[in-house]
């Protein structure tokens, strides 16, 4: 396009006719606006310009000319360049994709560290309201300011001269002179000159007035002789606002400022004692009478107003539209002192309520900004009628909060707050608990020298109040509210204690029942070890029993066919048998010595015959044997090999073998168990006697059954080793027992051995089947 361009120009310079004869290059070769760069398009036409005026007298381009426009163009070539480069990076930049975490980070880190800023911002602002209200407290919860007000015309023109003198090095002092040309020195918190202005005022004001944000009960009043500026300190006027609007304003700015931290609701009072009667200013009275209003105290006692008007206000154009309507409403009247004379006390409460947006802590405090009337002299001021009856109730009232200040001052115990209503209405906010500013008001004429110096004298004993600390007052509804809840939380922790003590003795209970459970399955867990042990041994004796009682079946069918056809031989190892403390071979005895011998020592028939016919005595003769075994074992000799007996050698002498075999009582349903008699347990007899004696019974049955235990499974016997079985009165007791009966377990004696005496249980012998040669000893 540059090209185009440049040839174009070439063209024009170097053919100058072709535009003067109409035949325009522009319709030839069709140059279209699209084609060039307005840039371009521009500089190329500069150059044209101001070629032009270099071209030569005849008409002919120039040089330089053309090579500017080269040059130009080569520049514009390189700036293109330029631009599309940059433009590429822009756009490279917006899709760059590592842009967005960067930034997200960037935001956390600043959101991080906005967080701490916060933080670090409550903190100070915190311990910036306590240093504030330090130095408050440190200055003193009552000052008072002096304010002199300037030498009206009335005082010009009676000739009256300033009586009133301020040093510039001491602010806080002035003197008084007195008639006998002596000066008094008065010293206050402040002293106001007559030229001091309003704003000057509020900024000594505002400190004080602003703990009203922090909870404290605030009192302002102004004090002083008629005519000397009390309502213009306090109202001001439209053009010289004082201190109520100015306070209001500040409340306003200051929790606005703190918005963040606390959330602030202002809310305006007006009222005024007139002749000891309280009359609210923001009611219009003038259709109907005045509603009657009295001092009350609250539950919480605090000094209240029932039905006095409390309006909300969210502005200060709101403010000066209520303290208008106030003004407007005041008990004012004509004085020879002052021609707009108040004649009552006007009471401005502004209620705040805050509350903690951070910990939720609520406050209700009250800022009181009174504008007492004049405390002039009777005589001093001609006043007579009306006015008198108002001079006099004013007088009173001022008196009465003379007395309290004077009491507050003593510190006496008791403070006359119920002499006016006045003092009644501002007990909470004058004394200890408050923060209190007086301004007192002077004049500085000449005339007025004996009242100033009353004022001044009433002033200084007020500054000489020694009050305690401010105390932050909270929100009392709220107070109501947490002492419910207090009370509620007190209540709900003994329950809580109560039900803790519940769980605690469950929990007891329940780890002494799991202890106990778990003695109890150790001792199942033992018992059913013992008892596989058993059956192990058992079933090892059995087979080896049964493979002795085979190999020398021959024999023993021969000696003792009854025990080898009933009763297998049971002849397991020593080493097979449980462990046995004691065995005593059941050798014959000497019938003398009562029952026979234990073992059995002969194999021959005659000895067995001898034997079985002893035993058979001694089965019916020593019951109490009979009752013992649980666990015998037999000691017999096996039959000699039929090789021997046909030789005649039927003596040769076979090695004795023993078994150990279980007895077992009949069942319960035996009528001969159950009538069994047994002489040595009389008690057992006939089946009374109590559970334990039926246990006995059927323990240390004489039944002459042998039975394994083997034999024993799938019996009744197994469901209660104890006699439980159906009938039985007697219900087992003990957890173990009771663990034990759940379980199918085979009941062996041996698990009994430590606890019974030793017995011989005795082989059968009633029976034609029965002819024993056994011997049978109680395995300890
Ligand atoms: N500091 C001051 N500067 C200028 N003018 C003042 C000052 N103090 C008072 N005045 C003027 O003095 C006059 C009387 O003041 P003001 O009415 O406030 O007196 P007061 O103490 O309220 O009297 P009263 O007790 O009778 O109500 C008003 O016109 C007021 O403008």
């Amino acid at each position: 396009m540059e090209g185009t361009i440049l040839n174009f120009l070439i063209d024009l310079y170097q053919h100058p006719e072709i535009c003067s004869d109409g035949d325009s290059p522009c319709e030839s070769k069709e140059y279209s606006a699209e084609d060039h760069d307005p840039d371009a398009v521009e500089e190329s036409e500069d150059s044209v310009t101001s070629g032009s005026q270099q071209v030569s007298p005849n008409g002919g381009p120039t040089l330089p000319i053309l090579q500017k426009i080269i040059d130009l163009s080569s520049k514009i070539k390189v700036l293109k360049d330029e631009h599309a480069l940059v433009s590429n990076q822009v756009k490279e930049i917006k899709n760059c994709s590592f842009v967005e975490p960067e930034m997200s980070k960037a935001l956390q880190l600043l959101t991080t560290e906005l967080g701490t800023l916060k933080k670090h911002y409550l903190e100070e602002s915190s311990e910036r309201k306590r240093l504030y209200n330090e130095n408050i407290e440190l200055k003193g919860n009552i000052r008072v300011f002096c304010r002199c007000r300037p030498l009206n015309q009335a005082d010009i023109a009676n000739g009256c001269a300033s009586v009133v003198e301020f040093d510039a090095s001491h602010e806080n002092e002035l003197q008084l002179l007195s008639s006998d040309s002596s000066k008094k020195r008065f010293t206050f918190d402040h002293v106001f000159k007559p030229e001091d202005g309003q704003e000057t005022v509020f900024a000594q004001t505002k400190p004080i007035v602003t703990s009203v944000l922090d909870g404290y009960n605030v009192c302002i009043f102004a004090y002083g002789q008629t005519g000397t500026g009390k309502t213009f300190t306090m109202e001001g006027t439209p053009e010289n606002r004082g201190v109520n609007y100015r306070t209001l304003e500040e409340l306003f700015r200051s929790s606005e400022s703190r918005s963040r931290l606390m959330k602030f609701e202002l809310s305006v009072s007006m009222l005024e004692v007139y002749n000891e009667k309280i009359r609210d200013l923001l009611v219009d009275n003038s259709s109907h009478p005045p509603k009657k209003l009295e001092v009350k105290q609250s539950a919480e006692g605090t000094q209240e107003v029932p039905g006095l008007v409390q309006a909300q206000v969210f502005n200060t154009d709101e403010v000066w539209e209520l303290l208008k309507r106030g003004y407007c409403v005041r008990s004012v009247g004509s004085t020879a002192a002052n021609e707009q004379s108040s004649r009552s006390h006007c009471l401005l409460r502004v209620t705040v309520k805050g509350e903690n947006l951070i910990n939720g802590q609520k406050t209700r405090s009250h800022l009181w900004l009174v504008d007492l009337a004049g405390s002039e002299r009777v005589g001093k001021v001609e006043v007579e009628g009306e006015r008198l009856k108002e001079s006099q109730f004013i007088n009173k009232s001022l008196s009465a909060l003379g007395d309290v200040i004077s009491a507050l001052a003593s510190k006496t115990s008791h403070i006359p707050y119920r002499n006016s209503k006045l003092t009644h209405m501002l007990q909470n906010s004058l004394g200890g608990d408050c923060k209190t500013l007086m301004f007192v008001q002077i004049s500085p004429s000449s005339a007025d020298q004996g009242e100033t110096l009353c004022s001044l004298n009433f002033a200084s004993r007020v500054r000489g109040i020694e009050s305690g600390p401010a105390r932050k007052q909270a929100d009392v509804s709220e107070l109501l509210k947490l002492k419910q809840m207090t009370e509620k939380l007190k209540h709900e922790e003994k329950e809580t204690k109560k039900l803790q003590d519940n769980v605690q003795s469950l929990q007891l209970r329940l780890t002494a029942r799991e202890h106990i459970c778990k003695g109890l399955q150790d001792k199942v867990r033992d018992l059913e070890f013992q008892l596989a042990e058993e059956r192990k041994t058992r079933i090892k004796q059995e087979t080896r029993a049964l493979a002795t009682a085979s190999s020398s079946s021959t024999t023993a069918s021969r000696q003792l066919p009854t025990i080898t056809e009933k009763k297998p031989p049971l002849a397991p190892p020593r080493s097979m048998r449980m462990p046995l403390r004691r065995i005593t071979n059941f050798m014959p005895q000497q019938p003398s010595q009562g029952p026979p011998a234990k073992r059995f020592s002969d194999a021959t028939s005659k000895e067995n015959n001898n034997n079985n016919n002893r035993l058979r005595r001694s089965s019916s003769m020593d019951i109490n044997t009979l009752m013992k075994p649980r666990r015998s074992s037999i000691a017999f000799r096996p039959a000699p090999p039929p090789s021997s007996i046909a030789s005649g050698n039927n003596k040769t002498l076979q090695p004795r073998r023993r078994v150990s075999i279980a007895t077992l009582r009949p069942e319960p349903s035996s009528s001969s168990y159950m009538n069994m008699t047994t002489p040595s347990r009389p008690a057992f007899r006939g089946g009374g006697g109590g559970p334990r004696r039926g246990r006995y019974s059927k323990l240390f049955s004489p039944d002459h059954n042998l039975v394994t235990p083997n034999a024993m499974k799938g019996s009744r016997f197994k469901k209660s080793p104890l006699g439980g079985g159906e009938g039985s009165s007697w219900k087992p007791r003990h957890p173990t027992v009771v663990a034990l009966q759940k379980k199918a377990v085979v009941w062996s004696p041996l698990k009994f051995k430590n606890r019974r005496p030793s017995f011989i249980a005795m082989r059968a012998s009633s029976s034609s089947s029965s002819t024993t040669t056994d011997l049978v000893r109680r395995e300890q």
